[in-house]
């Protein structure tokens, strides 16, 4: 039996930090944001969706996506994320449990799907068990401006287009809480997997 792991937070809470240490305990990960970057390379269907919704402004001149500025409309404007929620996650989907299945047909103890809109999508029916990685706001806020190099506004649009990770945290299985250390987030890592029987 493979134990299907979601792991999920909010924006620059640490799930690629977090996601990066299951890698390390070889438990294999699925990574939406991955493949969201994947279905909308030129050529593929979303692509072709996304520039008529959204116009050439949105790419760059070797008319890949421009996802500063794709990123400056949807985080500003909801209803123009839900469009393109809307072209980009039934593909995200497919191919996340496409993935899935597969890490499950080959007898894997467990497998992550890292899906940082879990519970905003509504899609914890995919998985077995939810780890949420949370952070204080003040370190969230700080951890996005610096790892982005962005604007205290523009951070603090993209965090309130989800929902807080204090409610996520609430509502998890288990909680790491990544204000410490990579350390000491990954030693509460192996206690959660410890508690599951998941021993590597
Ligand atoms: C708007 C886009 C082009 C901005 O690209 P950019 O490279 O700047 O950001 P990236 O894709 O690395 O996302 C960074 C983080 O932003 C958050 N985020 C991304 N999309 C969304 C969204 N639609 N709603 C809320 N939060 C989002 C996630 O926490 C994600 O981890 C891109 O995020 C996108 O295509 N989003 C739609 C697809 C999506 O929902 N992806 C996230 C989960 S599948
Ligand atoms: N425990 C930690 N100590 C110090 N810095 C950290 C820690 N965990 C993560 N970071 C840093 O914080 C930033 C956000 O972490 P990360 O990219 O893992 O978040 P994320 O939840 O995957 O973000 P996103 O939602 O954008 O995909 C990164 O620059 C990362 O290096």
């Amino acid at each position: 039996m493979t134990l299907v792991i979601g792991l999920t937070g909010s924006i620059a809470s640490g799930k690629s930090t977090v996601s990066n240490l299951f890698t390390e305990l070889n438990i294999p990960v699925v990574d939406a944001d991955q493949i969201s970057r994947e279905v909308v390379e030129p050529g593929e269907p979303a692509y072709e969706q996304i520039v008529d919704t959204f116009g050439e402004s949105i790419l760059q001149d070797d008319k890949t996506l421009d996802r500063k500025q794709l990123g400056k409309v949807v985080f500003s404007d909801e209803e123009k994320r839900k469009q393109l929620n809307s072209i980009v996650h039934p593909q995200v989907r497919k191919e996340m449990l496409n993935k899935r299945d597969h890490y499950i047909s080959e007898h894997y103890p467990a497998v992550v799907l890292d899906i940082p809109l879990l519970f905003e999508s509504k899609l914890t029916h995919y998985v077995d068990r939810v780890v949420v990685v949370y952070v204080s706001e003040e370190t969230q806020l700080e951890r996005l401006m610096e790892r982005d190099r962005s604007s205290r506004e523009d951070a603090e649009q993209r965090i309130k287009a989800q929902i807080p990770v204090q409610q996520k945290a609430e509502m998890a299985d288990a909680v790491i809480d990544n204000n410490g250390t990579i350390e000491e987030s990954f030693q509460q890592l192996k206690d959660i997997l410890h508690d599951w029987n998941i021993v590597y």
